[in-house]
């Protein structure tokens, strides 16, 4: 869908992007993951000629970009970036109605558009609707980013750090409610990052850069399990898999199982709790076994091996250093980032 050939920029005597190629696939999230300063932004830039580039091209849709106005194709492209900059005199439908009425559609169409969007992202029109950008929170803003940016129904949608700038909280729920949008709409998505958990949660595909050059482009399991070199292991770290885990819920690594009669004899967690937390309750409470439940019921039971399994696809133990019946070394770093 969108592809880069040998895609180059350079700034005086150094490249900021060198000989750079690779396909974002239709319907997906690719995250451009690399440390500060590999070249990124600039990558992101040049899909959009926000900035040109000095070699190589851009095909979208098999078009090579050079041959449409910049303005014509940046209207075909929704473009977020960290702090979303809304319109300050204009209300939150006249931010998200900015597009369509570029486009030229009528005043009924629109309004039930900016309706629609509002609601996608999360946002109740019958509340925010008017409201001027100055009456927002960060994450109310950059929801209002969102909805103006899907506002042309553009199939392509870049984004430079978009959550960069919120709290934990707002992040999380934004990450969330994006990754929702993102199953329900398909659209092409690349988003830069440097947050390595970001990345491995919300991509599909992830492509690690490493000073302007690609070093790994693959899915996040992929990237775990199979680093194309030394750069790609140490970048994800040794805590690449509990990474994973952590953007994952429980119920995904469940055997379904009829409600035991009687007490409860296992410790229990909510399927929604992600796995990696799941681990940190095995490791406190001194098991390896949990009853998953749901709306409170049980439902199913999870086991370390499960977790084991399905975390370590591919590598050992070792790479993470988790070990069931363990010392308390795994103990101490699973539980304490954020024991459920
Ligand atoms: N206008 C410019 N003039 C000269 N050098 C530039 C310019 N823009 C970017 N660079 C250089 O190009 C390189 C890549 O920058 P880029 O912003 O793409 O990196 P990044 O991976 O997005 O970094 P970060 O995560 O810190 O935002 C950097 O070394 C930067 O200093």
């Amino acid at each position: 869908m969108i592809e880069l050939q040998e895609l180059e920029k350079r700034y005086a005597d150094s490249y900021a992007v060198h000989t750079l190629s690779l396909t974002f696939p239709e319907g997906q999230l690719t995250a451009l993951l690399g440390p500060s300063g590999c070249g990124k932004t600039t990558t992101l830039r040049m899909i959009n000629r926000l900035t040109e580039p000095t070699g190589g091209r851009v095909l979208l849709g098999g078009q090579d970009t050079r041959e449409l106005r910049p303005e014509t194709l940046r209207r075909g492209i929704g473009y977020v970036i960290q702090q979303i900059g809304l319109f300050p005199h204009l209300n939150v439908a006249q931010n998200v109605a900015t597009v369509p009425d570029l486009l030229g559609r009528s005043r009924q169409d629109t309004a039930r558009r900016v309706d629609e969007l509002l609601e996608l992202v999360g946002l109740d029109p019958a509340v925010y609707r008017r409201k001027k950008p100055a009456e927002l929170s960060g994450g109310q803003a950059q929801r209002v980013g969102f909805a103006r940016a899907l506002a042309a129904d553009p199939p392509v949608l870049l984004m430079d750090e978009p959550f960069g700038a919120l709290d934990p909280l707002a992040r999380d729920a934004l990450q969330e409610a994006f990754r929702d949008i993102q199953r329900r709409l398909n659209k092409t998505v690349v988003m830069v990052t440097h947050d390595i958990d970001e990345a491995l949660r919300l991509g599909d595909q992830v492509a690690l850069m490493n000073a302007g050059r690609l070093e790994q482009f693959g899915t996040p399991d992929d990237l775990i399990h199979r680093p194309a070199s030394d750069f790609v292991r140490q970048f994800l770290g040794e805590d690449a898999t509990l990474r994973q885990l952590a953007g994952r819920p429980v119920a995904d690594f469940m055997t379904p199982e009829p409600a035991p009669p009687g007490p409860a004899t296992r410790p229990t967690v909510a399927d929604t709790l992600n796995a990696r937390s799941a681990l940190s309750v095995m490791l406190r409470e001194g098991t390896d076994q949990l009853t998953v439940t749901h709306a409170g019921r049980p439902v199913g039971r999870v086991g370390w091996a499960d977790l084991q399994a399905a975390g370590l696809r591919g590598g050992t133990a070792g790479t993470t250093g988790v070990q069931p019946a363990g010392p308390p070394t795994p103990a101490e770093r699973l539980a304490a980032p954020d024991s459920a």
